[in-house]
């Protein structure tokens, strides 16, 4: 009989990063996500004004496993490096801020790399895990439907710490880590004009009350450049104090702020929309790589174990993969 397969709860890159050093490996891996395709918080969203990336912005990579990677993914066509003209703003003030920093976006949008990582990998989708648990030699998974879906040799978790926690109850000490990380949310905006406005800005670090950044979407490689589109994210401080405005005023707000802070008139919106990220990061970083308690054969990654970036994410699954690969060796 064939071994069971390694159950993989999250598509993101955490959970994509996982899949692929398992199957390198020889392992046979099968992913579930409640959203509609992978990507997690690295997924764009289409709309009227083009594909957009409403989470992750860029991510830059600093560790060389990580590095390494990135130039693969490079050569695959799937991410190319964004040099935008880069500000920053401090009580309202404008300034520009060059760096040397290297920062990648994945091409033509962010799920990209999603798209290219998964390949043929078996994934369900939305499909959301509600309870995980093991018989005496095999891993069970139930969805919100009451389907199950099994038999596993071992399961990977690789959600954001609060909803790991509710799916790690068979391993009270890992739900126990899980638990103690608090997550804090970010509202994202998009705001397309007709006509291109009359700055230089392109991405912005702002720091103010309601805003945190700012970046012109059309300036990233490969974006769709009929409308002039900028994305708004919103502190968390204020995205948790307004975590229930609906999306109009959140909208109303941050269009707002971005109007008085940039350094042009600000004319008619011809698209909005927004978007609320309930679990965008961690309140800290840590430096647990993944959670594992081989015995059972449970382990869990994300962001949140690490840098709380896509290059934390990206090695967290590596870690989770290498964890498992290594308790099976024994
Ligand atoms: C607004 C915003 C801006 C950001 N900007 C940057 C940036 O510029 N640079 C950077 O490096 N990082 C940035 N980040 C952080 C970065 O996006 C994350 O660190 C990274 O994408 C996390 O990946 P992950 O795989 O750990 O989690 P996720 O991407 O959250 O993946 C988890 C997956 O699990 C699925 N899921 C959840 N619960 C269940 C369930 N019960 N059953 C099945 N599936 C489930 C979700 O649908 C999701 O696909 C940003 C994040 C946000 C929200
Ligand atoms: N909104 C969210 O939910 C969320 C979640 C995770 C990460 N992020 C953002 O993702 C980014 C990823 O961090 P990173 O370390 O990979 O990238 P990075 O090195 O570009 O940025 C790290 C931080 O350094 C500061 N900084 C960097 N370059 C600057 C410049 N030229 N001028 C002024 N300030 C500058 C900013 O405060 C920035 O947040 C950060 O900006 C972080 O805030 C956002």
């Amino acid at each position: 009989m064939s071994k069971a397969p390694i159950a993989i709860i999250g598509a993101g890159i955490a959970g994509l990063s996982a899949a692929e050093a398992l199957q390198t490996a020889g392992e046979a891996v099968q992913l579930f996500d409640k959203s509609r395709g992978p990507g997690g918080r690295m997924s764009s969203k289409r709309s009227e004004a083009g594909s957009l990336d409403l989470g992750a912005q860029y991510f830059t990579a600093r560790d060389r496993r990580f590095s390494e990677t990135v130039q693969r993914w490079q050569a695959q066509g799937w991410v190319d490096s964004w040099s935008p003209n880069l500000y920053q703003a401090r009580s309202g003030q404008l300034s520009p801020s060059t760096d040397e920093q290297v920062r990648w976006v994945g091409v033509p949008r962010m799920s990209a790399i999603a798209r290219g990582l998964i390949g043929d990998t078996p994934a369900t989708y939305a499909c959301r895990i509600t309870d995980v648990f093991r018989g005496e030699a095999f891993w069970t998974l139930v969805d919100a439907d009451g389907t199950s879906h099994g038999p596993f040799s071992q399961v990977i978790i690789a959600l954001p710490a609060p909803q790991a926690s509710a799916l790690l109850a068979t391993a009270p000490k890992l739900a126990a880590v899980a638990a103690s990380v608090p997550m804090e949310p970010t509202w994202s905006v998009a705001v397309a004009f007709a006509s291109p406005l009359e700055t230089r800005v392109e991405a912005c670090f702002v720091q103010d009350d309601a805003l945190d950044w700012l970046a012109r979407h059309r300036s990233k490689p490969g974006r769709d450049d009929r409308l002039d589109t900028w994305v708004l994210h919103g502190t968390s401080a204020w995205s948790r104090q307004h975590l229930d405005l609906p999306k109009e005023a959140v909208i109303e707000q941050l269009v707002g702020a971005f109007a008085e802070l940039i350094d042009c008139v600000v004319p008619e919106t011809t698209f909005t929309l927004a978007h609320r990220w309930l679990y965008a990061r961690p309140a800290q970083t840590h430096e647990w790589g993944a959670l594992a308690d081989a015995d059972l054969g449970l382990y869990a990654c994300g962001d949140w174990c690490l840098s709380g970036r896509v290059e934390g994410a990206w090695l967290s699954g590596q870690e989770a993969a290498r964890r498992l690969l290594e308790q099976q060796q024994r």
